[in-house]
């Protein structure tokens, strides 16, 4: 059984001197929600891209259920879901087709579709916008949509880029009950966010990237998160200062 869903070596991606990630060693163990935080422009997105495949690194791999991303098969990418960049949502389709779409994209048996649709629309609460066009919809919705879409298949790595970004409360909430029954049921999850109190309710693990390198970690459960963070954010900083 492969206990580490998502396994990064090394991984380095430069698009300048200053901006990009370097050296990034990363793993998702099975059953773990890991978390990235870090400033705006940090490199999480960078990273995450380079997690999917979707971006080709300079050096350093990643592996996904213990298959190099370059090279992994059809069957290990219908395991994973993913948000990061743009939502697997048409705007000129309603929310309906949108999921029933991304089921079938994701390999979801035909017979399947609609109980996978069901379930989707239940937990992250679309019902009343499934006869919506995706255009149509207000940036929270189609962000729960987007959601929807990358989560209805039942990946087993799941990736979500600031999933959060334009959910209400109550989207939040459901957000987190889903990502933490997708972790008890041993998916791996690799989350960005820029909210350190909503991370710290749902993750096991927050790794703090700055400057494209990972420079520590926060406890979940500790007291002054936004603290910590920023003590070491300024200590990397002052380390890149005194170095340059
Ligand atoms: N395609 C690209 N071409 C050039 N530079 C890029 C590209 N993508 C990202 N960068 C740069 O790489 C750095 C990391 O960007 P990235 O989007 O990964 O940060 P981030 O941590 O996700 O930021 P945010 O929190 O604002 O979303 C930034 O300096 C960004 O400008």
């Amino acid at each position: 059984m492969v206990e580490r869903r998502i396994v990064a070596n090394g991984l380095s991606r430069a698009f300048s001197p200053a901006a990009g990630v370097r050296g990034i060693d990363l793993a998702v163990a099975r059953g773990e929600i890991h978390a990235l935080v870090g400033l705006n422009g940090a490199g999480k997105t960078t990273l995450m891209r380079l997690v999917l495949g979707m971006l080709r690194p300079d050096s350093g791999t990643c592996a996904i259920d213990g298959h190099d991303v370059r090279t992994a098969p059809t069957a290990v990418w219908a395991r994973v879901g993913h948000l990061v960049d743009h939502a697997l949502v048409y705007g000129d389709l309603d929310t309906r087709t949108n999921l029933v779409l991304a089921a079938r994209l994701h390999g979801v048996p035909r017979a399947r579709v609609g109980a996978a649709v069901r379930d989707i629309v239940d937990e992250l609460d679309l019902g009343r916008y499934l006869g919506v066009r995706a255009r149509a919809l207000s940036q929270g919705n189609r962000q729960r949509a987007g959601l929807a879409a990358a989560l209805l298949h039942r990946p087993t790595t799941i990736v979500l880029d600031e999933p959060t970004n334009g959910l209400d409360p109550a989207g939040v909430v459901a957000l987190r009950s889903t990502l933490l029954r997708r972790a008890a049921g041993g998916a791996g999850i690799l989350v960005s966010s820029h909210h350190l109190d909503e991370v710290a309710r749902v993750a096991d693990r927050i790794t703090v990237v700055n400057h494209g390198r990972i420079v520590g970690g926060l406890d979940p459960d500790g007291t002054d998160l936004e603290r910590a963070f920023f003590t070491l954010v300024h200590q990397d900083d002052q380390q890149a200062g005194g170095a340059a």
